[in-house]
């Protein structure tokens, strides 16, 4: 990053509020497995290339092995009514991941695993083609447990289990998230996915009976085992489900701080590790702009909000109030924006998210609520109004991974642009780059026909694969 023009700010100025809802923290982290690029999908899209380390917890599995390395869905011996459900997927082929996890996941008898992969690469179907295929669907009790951080991640990832179990007689997948008027009700389901808080409270009340899972999957389970997000929640939950299940924790970044408590979490695991600087994504173009004071931010908002709404983009502020004050001040001159924070209550929030998936609100604002785990194909611009900071006002390196992976999907390119606006927020961005040794670029706004040529062409262009030279005009 090239110097800032801001001068030193204030005490005022640096203050950042982190949202306070225990659905919103991050995560970090360094590791690697093997491979080249990938041809083309049944999408046509081309994961990145990078490599996946892999450490086996015995040696009972050779990473030489061709069958610890699964080339096509046929060859992990899956059931044809999961096979048909992976095809309605459009999955013509695993991803790196998939092709290095599911042949671990599937093993028997069951091994724990920990494993990283960029946002995108398609965790959600290795956890859940693991779930789907240890499924007795004749005993309708809970055989499998899912933890998320958000309400929006846990109905996600329900919606992926119910398509590609889809073909399964009589599978049930059910959600254990915040809703005041189930509250005592029961589920029976084959697979739960949930919140923890709301999971423990129902294993408690007896709502969910714990005694034949099978399998606990964490998803974002860095930040699902961190003190300073579910850490203490997830904890208990563990206690209360059986000690022989098979425990799976996914997530794009692993920090050093938590893959200790990983460790113990999922003993003895087979674990796939990236390296740092394998991290971020290349389909993903990361630019920052640099404005001369608080105030000029809203002003540079509005010039990129014609370009935002070219698809849909997501708008990432560090607090709820600059959250609502955005929304407000936006929709008063007429741009249609929609606004999601820990603030709405979880009726508010599904109609939200629902009406940004559907397309019908192209630009969302909103907190680290959603910064993790979404996937929302047509999302080609993030922003980073406010840069990511800690609660304890640090730069936040893996919330900033998180927010940018919500563009840039599975080989599609997008746009990952952040403000700063002194020289705080540029030494946190900074940080953050120096943390995944990537480059970001400055937008040039003396420039603005060049600036909006320059995304267009991006977020136009839709999918990966070409230089970043060629897709931005940017040397990268
Ligand atoms: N084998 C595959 N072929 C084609 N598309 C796939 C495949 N696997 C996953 N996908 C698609 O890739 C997209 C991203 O997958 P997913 O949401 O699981 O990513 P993730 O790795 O969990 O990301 P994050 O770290 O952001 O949570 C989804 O839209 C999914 O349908």
């Amino acid at each position: 990053m090239s110097s800032p023009k801001t001068s030193e700010p204030t005490a005022a100025e640096t203050a950042t509020t982190a949202e306070p809802t225990p659905e919103t923290q991050s995560a970090g982290g360094e590791t690697q497995v093997d491979g080249a690029a990938e041809p083309s999908n049944g999408s046509g899209l081309q994961e990145p290339e990078y490599d996946v380390e892999v450490k086996l917890a015995d040696l009972q599995a050779d990473p030489n092995n061709p069958l610890f390395s699964a080339k096509s869905f046929e060859e992990l011996q899956l059931s044809p009514e999961l096979l048909k459900g992976i095809r309605a997927m459009n999955f013509s082929k695993p991803s790196k991941i998939q092709e290095k996890a599911l042949p671990l996941l599937l093993l028997n008898p069951p091994m724990n695993m920990i494993a990283q992969s960029q946002s995108g690469t398609g965790k959600t179907a290795a956890f859940s083609l693991n779930i789907l295929s240890r499924l007795d669907l004749n005993n309708i009790s809970p055989q499998a447990l899912v933890l998320a951080p958000s309400r929006e991640l846990a109905r996600q990832i329900l919606g992926v289990i119910e398509l590609m179990g889809g073909q399964m007689p009589g599978l049930k997948v059910a959600a254990a998230i915040p809703n005041p008027k189930r509250r005592s009700d029961r589920i029976d389901a084959h697979v739960i996915v949930g919140t923890p808080g709301t999971v423990m409270d129902m294993i408690r009340r007896k709502n969910i009976d714990p005694r034949n899972l099978k399998v606990l999957v964490l998803d974002e389970a860095d930040n699902m085992l961190d003190q300073q997000g579910m850490g203490d929640q997830s904890k208990r939950v563990k206690q209360l489900v059986p000690r022989n299940l098979q425990i799976v924790l996914f997530s794009a970044t692993f920090p050093a701080k938590v893959i200790q408590f990983a460790h113990q979490f999922a003993p003895n695991a087979n674990v796939l590790t990236l390296a740092a600087d394998d991290l971020t994504i290349e389909g993903i173009k990361q630019l920052y702009v640099d404005v001369n004071a608080d105030q000029d931010k809203y002003a540079t908002l509005l010039k990129f909000y014609e370009l935002m709404t070219q698809a849909s983009s997501i708008i990432f502020v560090n607090s709820r109030r600059v959250a609502e004050e955005l929304e407000q001040r936006m929709t008063a001159e007429g741009h249609k924006v929609a606004q999601l924070t820990g603030a709405l209550d979880g009726q508010q929030r599904d109609e939200v998210i629902d009406r940004f998936r559907r397309g019908e609100a192209k630009v969302l604002i909103a907190t680290n609520v959603i910064a993790r785990g979404i996937d929302v194909q047509t999302v080609t611009m993030v922003i980073n109004y406010d840069v990511p900071v800690t609660v304890e006002g640090r730069p936040d390196p893996e919330t900033y991974l998180h927010r940018i992976g919500r563009t840039g999907r599975f080989g599609r390119v997008g746009v990952a642009l952040t403000f700063v606006h002194d020289k705080r927020s540029w030494q946190n961005l900074n940080e953050i780059a120096t943390h995944f040794n990537t480059e970001l670029h400055l937008v040039d706004t003396g420039d603005w026909d060049a600036v909006e040529q320059m995304i267009s062409k991006i977020v136009k262009s839709g999918r990966a694969g070409k230089s970043t030279k060629e897709m931005t005009g940017m040397d990268s």
